[in-house]
């Protein structure tokens, strides 16, 4: 019997603002543990919550961003349960009434090769709620110590729908929403400082059955990557344990990223009673048209409908695209070069995908630091394009030193003398003479076969020293012959 994977995904995702999200503290990572508390976050007789407005922005631009319908009114529920990484005895979240409903998450899986676009998908969104983060434990040889900084922080949970089938949509699923959030300056989304988690739901079924599987939920799923290998896994064990007749009994497991492997970590998660009620303290929110346009407008051109217009508008190829759009600053850049000279955009989306993030990562360097502009890398692409010099000089020795100084093309051509010290009229003289010591490659090409020229171009770089511009000398041969 053939069987399939069927995988729902919960990520929680912190919203970045400058304070918690029902209290004035400071939020924020790194710091000396509990000094990012007050009354509120350590659950103090009396203390009442009060909403933060930035969470509730972050959170209906994540919900607009990711297509779903924001109601025009939501409601807080406590969530009932102890457990030390909470002071509360309970965590403030939504239980029939979030933020945003429904939704979808366009992915893109992995082409059939590198410079080829994949397939894209819609994965369904059930819900996205907005709740408090908790505390960390941090376990020690023989005692736990428990910190409260990241108790509070602005919490979304998007919950998917049961809609993906393999590690890898799941992992695609991921980089999509990362992707978003820093499109849209909601979050970092840095996992490795917790502000993006996820918990893989997974059930096996035999293909054609309709009712999904038993499902167990892997947790401490802490990279995007360990989520694909994780879910991996899963899928294997549980297609084995099916095929021998075993069932899959309903549980939360643990990914062990060291060993490989899943590991059961309890059983039975539904026997758990939360025992929802509405908090008392907490108002309900009414979102309004006019919020919610004035957030739409806020929300930049997404990932995938820049892509697809970097395409279209400038023909950029997809492997040039998959390299610039995900990082919003960087294509950013290249379009502010690119717009000026949409015939050139393909030469500067080369130089910046190439050439400049090189230069960038060798310097250990930020975009933002650096010395050379949108506008003097433009320049660049116009003075090869003049044929003042060519290509490969262009990229070899000319961009580096405009990295590393900051100057134009024209001022590092000059210092270095890269400008040939010959003019178009020498290289007509060039071709001419290698068109005469070359007769048959010309008899070749005026019987019909275009690269037969290819064989000229050799002796007249070589006359040149190399420095002759190669669409030059191809263009001028074309023309001598005919
Ligand atoms: N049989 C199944 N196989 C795979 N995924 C499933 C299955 N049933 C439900 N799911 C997925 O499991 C997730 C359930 O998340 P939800 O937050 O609704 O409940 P929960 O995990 O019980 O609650 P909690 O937030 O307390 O963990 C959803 O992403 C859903 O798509
Ligand atoms: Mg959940
Ligand atoms: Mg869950």
């Amino acid at each position: 019997m053939e069987y399939e994977a069927v995988i729902g995904l919960e990520v929680h995702v912190q919203i970045k603002a400058e304070s918690k999200i029902f209290s004035r503290v400071r939020a924020g990572y790194g710091h000396e543990p509990n000094k990012l508390v007050d009354p509120v976050v350590m659950g103090l007789p009396g203390a009442l919550p009060v909403m933060n407005k930035a969470a509730l922005d972050g959170i209906i631009k994540a919900g607009l961003a990711l297509n779903c319908t924001i109601p025009e009114t939501c409601k807080w529920d406590r969530k009932n349960y102890f457990y030390p990484d909470s002071p509360n005895n309970y965590q403030i979240t939504q239980y029939d009434q979030p933020i945003c409903d429904g939704g979808y998450v366009e992915i893109e899986l992995p082409g059939k090769n590198r410079g080829e676009m994949g397939e894209h998908k819609k994965i369904k969104l059930t819900r996205i709620h907005l709740e408090n983060d908790v505390g960390k434990l941090n376990h020690f040889a023989d005692d736990s110590l428990v910190d409260y900084n990241r108790a509070f922080t602005s919490l979304m949970e998007i919950v998917s729908e049961p809609d993906m089938h393999s590690g890898e949509e799941a992992f695609a699923f991921l980089t999509a929403i990362r992707q978003t959030m820093i499109y849209c300056g909601i979050s970092d989304c840095d996992m490795e400082k917790g502000q993006m988690r996820a918990d893989a739901n997974i059930s096996v079924r035999p293909v054609g059955q309709k009712e999904l599987g038993q499902k167990i939920e892997l947790k401490n799923l802490n990279s995007i990557t360990g989520v694909k290998n994780g879910i991996e896994y899963e899928i294997k064990r549980q297609t084995r344990e099916l095929k021998k007749g075993n069932v899959i009994k309903q549980a939360t497991w643990r990914w062990n990223a060291d060993l490989g492997q899943t590991e059961m970590m309890r059983e039975k998660e539904d026997a758990h009673d939360y025992r929802y009620f509405p908090d008392p303290d907490l108002m309900p929110v009414r979102i309004d048209e006019e919020w919610k346009a004035k957030l739409q407008a806020e929300i930049p051109e997404l990932p995938w409908d820049k892509q697809r217009r970097f395409m279209e508008e400038y023909g950029l190829p997809y492997s040039i695209t998959a390299v610039l759009v995900p990082d919003r600053v960087l294509s950013d850049w290249f379009e502010s070069a690119a717009k000026q000279q949409p015939k050139l955009a393909q030469a500067i989306g080369n130089l910046v995908a190439n050439d400049l993030l090189r230069e960038l990562s060798e310097a250990g360097q930020r975009l933002e630091d650096c010395k050379i502009t949108p506008d003097s890398l433009l320049g660049l692409v116009q003075v090869v394009e003049k044929g003042t010099i060519p290509k490969n000089v262009a990229n070899k020795d000319v961009f580096p030193e405009m990295f590393k100084s900051g100057e134009t093309a024209e001022q590092v051509i000059e210092r270095k003398g890269l400008k040939p010290d010959f003019d178009e009229g020498q290289v007509k003289v060039w071709c001419q003479e290698a068109i005469d010591e070359n007769p048959k490659p010309v008899q070749n090409y005026k019987d019909g076969n275009e690269k037969a020229l290819n064989a000229l171009l050799g002796p007249v770089m070589k006359k040149s020293k190399g420095k002759a511009n190669p669409q030059l000398v191809n263009k001028l041969i074309r023309e001598l012959i005919d």
